[in-house]
């Protein structure tokens, strides 16, 4: 049975409500949970749900029990108002059990949200967990979030917009494409995954006459890899790339940029869609959903997207242990 880390992220949000949802749950993965007790059990009293924490090597598959690992906060959780003073509670938590996934004891990482400007106010420079976890694993990685609908990778993440035009380099598509592309094998058994690769300007650049990075950039870069067998098309125009009848040709769609491809995910299937860390050496899967302040505390925040974070994450546990169990080389 797989062993899952899971991190609630902000104590203030939504996050550890969420968790005591996942933790009613009858489940064939094990959970270990990094974090505060305390704000925990005030979740589950708000809730009115059971909730016991026992100290538990490898995690707990029972129905309202979770092991934890403690972490404990600075400050008092208030729903819907996050103290700065938790940032570093928040982070260590997402580092222990990061940490835990690396050395072998966790089969992978599952997170709630966490609240990016909270967290540069208490003082740690963050761009969000994916960078973090990358950084820790020292390791390139690739943002992709999937619903039934469709799978979106981005090509740059995190990054203010003026800045991502020079961040789409050939160097960095060619990386980004390869794990992608692996990934897709690998984790989503598509033994000849189709991607579309989104151009960055509009109508994809207009020959040239709407913007220079299709012709400099994405074309050779899709080009040399296509030699080696890749199966990419575009660089596509956006606006259309989504339309449900091309869709349904792709495995996945490369987005240039968080806000080119994400609203599209959301607004399709918000509710089950989760985000995947691609190319670090465990699964991690988080929700797609932020903190949404606004309704922590209160008991009426989905939980599906944490459960299909979980239920993903198992599945790519799975897979990876049954993939290197017949890899000689594993
Ligand atoms: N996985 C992550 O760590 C993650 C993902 C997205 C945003 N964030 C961060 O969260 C913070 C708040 O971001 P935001 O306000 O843009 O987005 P948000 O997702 O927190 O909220 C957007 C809207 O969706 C609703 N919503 C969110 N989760 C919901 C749920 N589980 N059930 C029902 N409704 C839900 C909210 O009530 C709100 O109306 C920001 O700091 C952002 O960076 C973190
Ligand atoms: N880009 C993600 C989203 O919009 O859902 C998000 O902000 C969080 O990503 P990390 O978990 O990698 O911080």
């Amino acid at each position: 049975m797989p062993r899952l880390a899971l991190v609630p992220g902000e104590p203030a949000g939504v996050g550890p409500e969420l968790c005591v949802r996942l933790a009613q749950r009858t489940r064939d993965y094990r959970l270990t949970v990094f974090g505060d007790a305390g704000v925990l059990h005030a979740a589950a009293a708000r809730l009115g749900l059971p909730l016991t924490l026992v100290d538990a090597r490898g995690g707990s598959a029972t129905p309202g029990e979770l092991a934890i690992v403690e972490i404990p906060n600075e400050a008092d959780a208030v729903p819907g108002a996050p103290d700065a003073r938790n940032a570093v509670a928040v982070i260590g938590a997402l580092e222990r059990a990061a940490h835990g996934c690396l050395a072998g004891d966790y089969d992978g990482l599952v997170t709630g949200p966490v609240h990016k400007a909270v967290i540069n106010e208490g003082g740690i420079a963050y761009t969000g967990t994916t960078e973090l976890l990358a950084a820790q694993a020292g390791c390139d990685v690739v943002m992709m979030l999937a619903n039934d609908i469709v799978r979106v990778a981005l090509a740059t993440t995190h990054l203010p917009l003026r800045e991502v035009a020079d961040a789409i380099t050939p160097a960095a598509l060619e990386r980004t494409l390869r794990i992608l592309h692996r990934a897709l094998h690998d984790d989503f058994r598509l033994p000849d995954p189709v991607i579309a690769v989104l151009g960055l300007n509009p109508h994809a650049g207009e020959a040239g006459h709407l913007g220079g990075e299709e012709i400099a950039v994405i074309e050779p870069t899709l080009a040399a890899l296509r030699h080696e067998g890749l199966q990419l098309q575009g660089p596509l125009p956006a606006d259309t790339a989504f339309l449900p009848g091309k869709l349904r040709g792709y495995d996945a769609v490369l987005a240039m940029y968080h806000d080119q491809g994400l609203p599209v995910l959301k607004y399709s299937g918000f509710e089950q869609a989760v985000n995947i860390t691609l190319g670090l050496p465990y699964p991690r899967v988080a929700v797609d959903h932020g903190t949404a302040l606004d309704l922590a505390g209160r008991g009426i925040a989905d939980p599906s997207s944490l459960f299909a974070a979980a239920d993903t994450c198992a599945r790519m546990a799975i897979a990876r242990k049954a993939a290197s169990a017949t890899d000689p080389h594993g």
